[in-house]
């Protein structure tokens, strides 16, 4: 808890000299009206004797990510967040007299009558009254949006209110012009598709994996009924008329609207798309995505220049005429991978789990790199080591680079070696890992495989990749082979999920 020092609390004006001067306390911070800066001119003699009298108030904490650290390290904030959420309080009913009744003297005209039936009240349909009733508090709804990428704006903002319900607008005496009280609207909150619901530290609500896919978190407070006051002798007679009727004090409660939920929650983002583009930093990832969609991600020529995922959206295969369409993908290149990701070196294994929904790897490899087959081993190891599953599934690997005359020499060398590190037998797109499965502990057994032999499994036990292709991003050699394999893949996914 921070403490802010307030001008009725003992303190010495010297020990607040320079630096420990808090800032908010400065003469001229807003924290003092004018009338107190008058009270708070110290003259730089005075400064040196003068007691200030100050007591302690408390101050809203600064939560972990401040908006300075969301700017520095956004990696670190924009899958996953913490929010509380609030359903709105039901409105009030009312208690309520029955009007004065009119004694119907022979004496009284026919206007009087007539004015007599207007004011007729709300029946239900076995003739008892109904009672107008508190406005419902507003629910909260979570829901998948396709315009929000990531969850950082959750971290400048983190508590999500409904509003209350209306109470019953009543003088105190029951009218037919008695209306509910006004419901709370509900609280839409839109997040970005892929979005994982869960309780802070509890049970998984949704996964909002669809645009437009929504749950409701927090349910709005119940309006408070309204109760009709009669003296005791008359009780009885207008019970028949209404169930509504107070009994005694003890009744009123019922009339209070009831409270909203508060929930906190967690809202994981797992990124969802086709294609995954993996390998180490440099690689030419973002520029492969930049080359084949309309995305803009950084690039430049130093290792982390991605520091969150980038989603590109792949046009269809104009040659498939009317299935054009079909062979649409998203493709997401993901941070680059280093050594001991896995253990939190370099960016970490945060990005990782972004993999999970994909359904086609592709490994990026700078082809004019010092050792490409280490670097390609070294992103499988760690993939492994993740979640044995990511190996499981199809992949297909792109030799990028290959205008630098040091990667074209080697290309059909590694070409060679790469299309034969792997099983032959685990090849079978039928046998391979299930899609979409949960993420795992490093070194656990994954549920996709049987009995824990995956985690004895070296990486060139796993299946072969689909196809090898040497590319140039950058000076577009090879580009079109290239997306022809990612869509072969995508195909050859598509065709065995079906089975
Ligand atoms: N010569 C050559 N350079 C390339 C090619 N593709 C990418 N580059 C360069 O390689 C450097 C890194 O490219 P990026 O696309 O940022 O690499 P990345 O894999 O996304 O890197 P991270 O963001 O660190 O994961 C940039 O300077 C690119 O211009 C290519 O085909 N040929």
């Amino acid at each position: 808890m921070a403490l802010l020092l307030h001008p009725s609390m003992l303190l010495t004006a010297k020990s607040l000299h320079g630096d420990l001067w808090p800032s908010s306390l400065r003469p001229h911070s807003p924290f003092f009206s004018t009338k107190r800066n008058k009270q708070w001119k110290i003259t730089s003699e005075s400064f040196q004797h003068t007691v200030i009298s100050c007591r302690s108030v408390r101050v809203k904490e600064v939560g972990p990510a401040n908006l300075d650290t969301l700017v520095r390290e956004p990696h670190k904030y924009f899958d996953q967040v913490i929010i509380t959420v609030r359903s709105g309080d039901g409105g009030h009913g009312a208690v309520l007299d029955m009007p004065a009744q009119t004694t119907s003297s022979k004496m009284q005209g026919k206007f009087e009558k007539k004015s007599k039936k207007k004011s007729s009240f709300k029946r239900d349909f076995d003739g008892s009254l109904v009672l107008p009733m508190g406005g419902h508090g507003g629910d909260v709804i979570i829901y998948a949006d396709e315009s929000k990428e990531f969850l950082l704006e959750f971290h400048k903002k983190s508590r999500y209110c409904a509003k209350r319900g209306g109470n019953v607008d009543a003088m105190g005496t029951l009218t037919s012009q008695l209306h509910d009280g006004f419901a709370g609207p509900t609280l839409r909150i839109p997040v970005p598709v892929g979005t994982v619901v869960k309780r802070k530290r509890g049970k998984f609500l949704a996964d909002l994996a669809h645009p437009g896919d929504e749950i409701l978190v927090a349910r709005g407070g119940q309006g408070g009924i309204s109760l009709l006051e009669m003296p005791e002798n008359r009780r009885k007679k207008l019970m028949a008329l209404s169930t509504n009727v107070m009994r005694d004090e003890s009744d009123k409660v019922l009339v209070l609207g009831q409270p909203g939920e508060e929930v906190s929650l967690e809202l994981i983002l797992r990124v969802v798309a086709d294609v995954g583009l993996v390998g180490l930093p440099n690689a030419g990832k973002s520029t492969l995505l930049a080359a084949v969609t309309l995305a803009k991600p950084d690039i430049a020529d130093y290792p982390f220049t991605t520091l969150m995922p980038n989603l590109g959206r792949l046009d269809g295969d104009p040659t498939l005429g009317a299935l054009k369409y079909s062979s649409q993908a998203t493709l997401a290149d993901l941070p680059g991978l280093i050594e001991g990701a896995h253990l939190g070196k370099g960016l970490g294994r945060n990005f990782l789990r972004h993999l999970r929904r994909t359904r086609l790897l592709v490994h990026v490899v700078d082809a004019a790199a010092e050792d490409p087959m280490n670097d390609y081993k070294t992103v499988k190891e760690e993939l492994r080591m993740y979640n044995p599953d990511y190996l499981e599934r199809p992949y297909i690997v792109v030799l990028n680079k290959i205008d630098l005359p040091e990667a074209r020499e080697r290309l059909p060398q590694l070409v060679q070696e790469i299309s034969k590190f792997g099983n032959k037998e685990a090849s079978n797109l039928e046998t391979s890992g299930e899609l979409y499965t949960d993420d795992k502990v490093v070194g656990m057994p994954s549920s996709g495989s049987s009995n824990g032999y995956q985690k004895e499994k070296a990486i060139e036990d796993y299946p072969l990749p689909l196809s090898v292709v040497g590319t140039s991003v950058l000076k577009h050699i090879g580009v079109d082979e290239m997306l022809k394999a990612i869509r072969a893949g995508l195909r050859k996914c598509r065709d065995s999920e079906k089975q």
